[in-house]
């Protein structure tokens, strides 16, 4: 094992922590039990979510993080049609407000409703906040990658409202609400000054969906009147995937805002740029309550083999530091974890190595 280089250090610390802070909106409350430790509840999903999750569980012990995990599973509970998640985990949220949450395999073309987007629709986490930042010292084909992509979390394209309109013709409404839409739009404003880029991007399709991301369009145009020393621009989502490609330098210092099916997809094209979806994190933040999540599924193709990345939900798991307010804890594992990818002696298959998921984990866990 190697300690990490002077030049690397200099570089991590300029990955600002900013970045990965969702403290703009949302709020956490959570109090200190009697142990002096927070309550955090930990879903490890499907897949390779168990296998990530114990490498965040470990990881936190080795820093000694205070906090205490409340472990649920979410599966499909469903009655009279209507599916809802298992009470343990209900209540579980609804008492430590914050989360952190493995992938959630969620079936193709049949089966129950995907229970990552129930979560989020039952807890109103109405902002999916997605970083994605190039890691020095790991090389890819870019190295400038910086982006911050704000997802309207709860509607659009994902609000689930489906039917047969008649044999061989089926209808999905994208909804798109004035309320849902100032919401996430002021969180990527506040966003924007908090994280010191001053900028605001809307990425839409108005000019074919002129009603729909139309509306979302006006409601941050509104914001933004609010807003006066945030610069405010927009710009149609497929001229955003050619720019960001040819150029992410230009996307560094901008808050993308978006409809939810557009941020879906065009944050795992941000990740591929950075080297994949091992790498990337994301927040669901809401009013009362957050979720944190890796931006990847559950990989069905690895899983149960030890050769996941858990940097994603690292990362993630940093970010809900951040939001309770442990920024030296935060700071200090995700330091750990870019240093180990940048020093490139200890890397999961995705990122071109050959060690596993344990492996990797306890690199990161001997550069703390
Ligand atoms: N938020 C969530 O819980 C999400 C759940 N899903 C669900 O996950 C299932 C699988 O979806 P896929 O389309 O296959 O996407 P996926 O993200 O699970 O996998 C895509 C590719 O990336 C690789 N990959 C993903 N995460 C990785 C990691 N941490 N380390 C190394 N390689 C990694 C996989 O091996 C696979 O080759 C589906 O049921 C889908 O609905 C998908 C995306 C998000
Ligand atoms: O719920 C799922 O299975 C996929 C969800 C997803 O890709 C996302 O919205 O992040």
């Amino acid at each position: 094992m190697f300690k990490r280089s002077a030049v690397l250090s200099r570089q991590l610390k300029q990955v600002s922590s900013r970045l990965y802070s969702s403290q703009a909106i949302g709020s956490y409350n959570g109090q200190l039990n009697k142990n002096g430790n927070y309550l955090a509840t930990l879903i490890p999903g499907n897949g390779i979510g168990p296998e990530i999750s114990d490498a965040v569980v470990k990881i936190f012990k080795a820093a000694k993080v205070p906090i205490e995990w409340e472990t649920v599973e979410v599966t499909p509970i469903i009655e009279n049609g209507v599916t809802t998640i298992p009470k343990p985990a209900y209540e579980s949220m609804m008492k430590t407000k914050i989360a952190l949450k493995g992938p959630l395999m969620t079936p193709i073309g049949k089966g129950f409703v995907s229970l990552n987007l129930l979560l989020r629709r039952t807890f109103n986490l109405y902002a999916n906040l997605r970083p994605c930042k190039s890691i020095p010292g790991y090389k890819t084909h870019y190295d400038n990658v910086d982006t911050v992509l704000i997802r309207e979390n709860t509607e659009g394209e994902y609000s689930g409202i489906e039917h047969e309109v008649v044999d061989g013709v089926m209808q999905s409404i994208k909804l798109i609400t004035y309320p849902a839409s100032l919401r996430v739009a002021k969180f990527a404003f506040e966003y924007a000054i908090a994280s010191g880029r001053n900028d605001v991007t809307v990425v839409h399709k108005a000019n074919i969906m002129k009603l729909s991301d139309g509306l979302f369009l006006k409601a941050c145009e509104d914001v933004g009147a609010q807003y006066p020393n945030v610069k405010l621009t927009n710009i149609l989502l497929d001229r955003a995937c050619l720019e960001i490609v040819q150029n992410p330098d230009n996307y560094a210092k901008t808050v993308m805002v978006m409809p939810n099916l557009y941020g879906d997809i065009l944050s795992d094209m941000c990740a591929g740029l950075i080297g994949g979806l091992g790498l990337t994190p994301s927040g669901n933040i809401g009013k009362d309550a957050s979720i944190f999540e890796s931006v990847h599924g559950t990989a069905p193709d690895i899983a149960g083999k030890n050769l996941a990345n858990p940097t994603a939900l690292i990362l993630s798991s940093c970010m809900m530091l951040t939001h309770m307010n442990l920024h030296s804890k935060a700071e200090q594992i995700r330091n750990a974890t870019l240093s180990t990818i940048g020093e490139g002696k200890v890397l999961t298959g995705d990122l071109g190595g050959n060690s596993t998921c344990t492996e990797f984990t306890d690199a990161i866990i001997y550069n703390l």
